[in-house]
């Protein structure tokens, strides 16, 4: 057994840079599909869209909503743990496909003229057919980039547990991150060929071919399973249980990194869509101009991040450096809260937003490589699926209650916005200082699980290079 596992595939570091990059590449083209719409917002408001404000804010919460309304991550889990990381690849990958396709066709002139588009529109006016059906289409999507998001971290594990998985976990985040670069780069060159259906079509070739990436690894994971034999089979009694899912919630290890998890999340994706509005407000700037500030912050964070994960590998310190993430993420909002427009200008902007990207390299870099050390790999998958449901539900509604409490804390602003009124904008204050209140529960858990990691021994301080 130990001959087969040291001749295995994953023991060639060629091999498992190979792996990784072909996974890699399948979040880069499904990061470029989630935020896709994200730079057209102004294009949607208009002909023949008509997409308000708010049906733009309500799809972009749509992609969370099966995952969290229908468990849907808590099921891709277990399937991923019942039925292995190519069955659940594939899966993943194909109901990417599904529903980038759907939500395309919503968008495409042919749709309008259905029975389909007739029916859709026939009941809560206030929501185009359009919107409907790309909002169901982005909802089976978000169910398949999340299903990919724990197969791919459960691959990593696979390949890179003993060696550099903290840094493998950090590429393949860096990666991503560049995706979302490139989608703030290109959507809107593509919006200008052809309209929003445009850059929607242009996402879903780039998906179809991340799908075949994902394919093509499976070969790879086939010969790792083959090679390891019966060292890869689980004994019965290694086998995944629904019963397991109790362990995981009574798991205080889990616990605290679900919470801490849901609340960090909660700071920076929300974040970023308000962030372009709360910097051309502050700075008193054009949205592209703040736009193209905030596009680093992505890439910024995403470079640092395998650096931040080597450093985990070789010298451990993972609990602690999430306890600085959230220090630094607290930091960050209380400067945009509380430095008054007067006197914020550009250099404390850009400083603050550095801020921010070394907190969003430093507490993912540390979070997902310590998933595998406080439960055990049969139900690794439902782990990472049970901690994103928790995240998700954040991702759903913090959106909604930053846009309230914006709205709450600077009553007639939006109506002076739709009526034109020059130099009318928004005081990011109030949400700024939720924000930073997520910040400071974070730090509360990041002690805690200091705590907890001492009592229960989970190694988490320690490195994860053997
Ligand atoms: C949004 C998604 N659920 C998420 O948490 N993404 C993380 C990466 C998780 C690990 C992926 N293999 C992120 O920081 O983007």
């Amino acid at each position: 057994m130990t001959e087969k596992i040291q001749h295995a595939l994953s023991e060639s570091k060629t091999a498992r840079w190979i792996a990784l990059i072909l996974i890699s590449s399948t979040m880069f083209f499904a990061y470029f599909f989630v935020d896709v719409l994200a730079p057209l917002q102004e294009l949607l408001e208009k002909s023949p869209t008509f997409w308000k404000p708010e049906v733009f804010g309500m799809i972009g919460g749509g992609e969370f909503v099966l995952n969290v309304v229908a468990g849907m991550l808590i099921i891709s889990g277990i399937i991923l743990d019942k039925m292995g990381i190519r069955f659940t690849l594939i899966t993943a990958g194909l109901t990417m496909v599904l529903g980038a396709s759907l939500k395309y066709y919503a968008l495409t002139e042919g749709f309008t003229q259905t029975a389909l588009a007739s029916f859709l529109g026939s009941f809560i006016s206030g929501i185009p057919a359009s919107a409907k059906l790309a909002m169901a289409g982005f909802a089976i999507f978000g169910v398949g980039v999340e299903m990919a998001g724990i197969t791919v971290s459960k691959t990593i594990v696979k390949w890179f547990k003993g060696k550099e998985m903290a840094m493998a976990m950090g590429l393949e985040m860096a990666v991503a991150r560049l995706g979302v670069f490139a989608v703030f780069q290109l959507s809107p060159v593509f919006a200008e060929m052809g309209g929003p259906s445009k850059s929607v079509l242009m996402g879903l070739i780039f998906l179809c071919i991340g799908f075949m990436t994902f394919f093509i690894y499976t070969f790879m994971d086939r010969k790792l399973d083959k090679q390891l034999g019966e060292a890869a089979q689980l004994e019965p009694e290694d086998e995944f249980h629904l019963s397991d899912l109790g362990k995981i919630f009574t798991n205080p290890g889990f616990l605290t990194i679900a919470g801490l998890c849901v609340l960090f999340y909660s700071a920076i994706f929300p974040f970023q869509k308000f962030a372009t509005n709360m910097l051309s407000s502050k700075l008193d700037i054009s949205l592209k101009e703040a736009s193209a500030y905030f596009s680093y912050f992505p890439i910024g964070a995403g470079l640092l991040t395998p650096f931040i994960g080597w450093f985990l590998d070789k010298k451990g310190k993972g609990a602690s450096v999430m306890l600085y993430g959230a220090m630094l993420l607290v930091v960050s909002h209380l400067i945009f809260a509380l430095v008054p427009a007067e006197s914020f200008n550009t250099a404390i902007a850009l400083i603050t937003i550095v801020i921010l990207g070394v907190a969003f390299s430093l507490v993912p870099a540390s979070m997902w490589p310590s998933v595998p050390k406080i439960v055990e790999a049969r139900y690794l998958g439902s782990a990472y699926g049970c901690i994103f449901w928790i995240q998700n539900i954040g991702l759903m509604l913090v959106p909604m209650l930053i846009g309230w409490s914006l709205s709450a804390s600077n009553p007639g602003v939006s109506e002076q916005i739709a009526a034109g009124v020059e130099g009318a904008k928004y005081n990011y204050m109030v949400p700024e200082l939720i924000f930073a209140g997520f910040g400071v529960l974070a730090i509360g858990l990041s002690i805690v699980l200091r705590v907890v990691d001492r009592k229960k021994g989970y190694g988490l301080e320690l490195p994860n290079k053997k």
